[in-house]
């Protein structure tokens, strides 16, 4: 199936300086994918450039498989930067507006403020809603359209925990159905907690893109085993001394997690008594860090 979105060698330059360089992004129908990064990256230039709101210096943007604007409008559904209402009139008379202008039936207005969850405050005046509340108001208006494709740029920026405990909430839902969601976002646990897939974008440029799984990288296996001794002594016979780390009272193994059961078989044989054993996992956080350490560095 065609990509919802696809660029290829994406740039942009500002004056002298390059802000999105050499960019190949695929994002998949159906997925929920993670736009992660810190601030200043280039993520919501990228995202300007997707939605053809900014041209870029080079590279091309396909969604859908057409260039940004020449497919049809509804397929693109968009919140980047703060949406902007009319203060006094309530959310539901905003989306009325804005259905009208879309040439929308009313009917949709309804069915999106339910979506988002604000069905119950739909009468009340915007100028009196939360921020939370504001911002589910600027997805249901970007739903209007019932769009093959969703862009949040930073979706929970400003809220407060409650309020981005909905709007993940409100994500996954959205993403649960066949549409595609491309969310932008410098929050490395949102994006674990809602998306398939990330790409990590640092200094401009893609420095990573797979699954958090991929991302994170089971390298290895923790194990807790009496007498350490002997254990210790029995894993380097296996595999190999160099493989074997003697951490915290325990060993830690640089073997693929999926020689967990024939380990255990083997040291249990040799009469060690395994009292735990796992896949080690790379802090995602220094994984991040690292990533966007290394991508901000061939930069400079
Ligand atoms: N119109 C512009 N003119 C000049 N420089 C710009 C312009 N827009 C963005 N930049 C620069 O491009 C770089 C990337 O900005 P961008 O907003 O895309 O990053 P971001 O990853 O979305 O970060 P943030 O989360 O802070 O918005 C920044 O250094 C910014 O100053």
């Amino acid at each position: 199936m065609e990509p919802s979105v696809q660029t290829e060698a994406l740039s942009k330059r500002y004056g002298g300086r390059t802000v999105v360089r050499d960019l190949h992004l695929i994002v998949r129908p159906g997925e929920v994918y993670g736009f992660l990064g810190p601030n200043g990256a280039g993520k919501t230039t990228t995202l300007r450039m997707l939605l053809g709101l900014v041209r870029p210096s080079a590279g091309t943007v396909r969604l859908f498989g057409r260039p940004p604007g020449a497919g049809r409008l509804a397929d693109v559904g968009a919140l980047i930067e703060g949406p902007a209402f009319y203060p006094y009139l309530s959310g539901r008379d905003n989306l009325r507006v804005l259905a009208r202008h879309a040439g929308v039936g009313m009917d949709r207005v309804a069915l999106v403020l339910d979506l988002v969850h604000l069905a119950d405050r739909a009468d009340d005046r915007y100028a009196g809603y939360s921020l939370g509340m504001k911002q589910r108001l600027g997805v249901a208006a970007a739903l209007l359209r019932d769009p093959r494709l969703l862009v949040l740029d930073e979706p929970t920026n400003g809220l407060d925990p409650a309020g981005m405990a909905d709007m993940r909430q409100l994500i996954r839902r959205l993403g649960a159905g066949g549409r595609t969601v491309l969310v932008a976002s410098h929050l490395l646990g949102e994006v674990e907690q809602i998306c398939d897939r990330v790409g990590v974008i640092a200094g401009g440029r893609l420095v990573a893109e797979g699954s958090i799984a991929q991302l994170r990288g089971a390298v290895g296996l923790w194990v807790l085993a009496d007498p350490l001794d002997a254990a210790v002594a029995h894993a380097r016979t296996l595999v190999g001394t160099e493989r074997v780390r003697v951490v915290g009272g325990g060993l830690e193994l640089s073997v693929a997690p999926e020689r967990a059961a024939w380990l255990n078989t083997e040291l249990v044989t040799a009469g060690v008594a395994v009292r735990e054993l796992r896949p080690r996992e790379r802090d995602l956080e220094q994984v991040f860090f690292d990533l966007v350490e290394k991508g901000t560095a061939d930069v400079a």
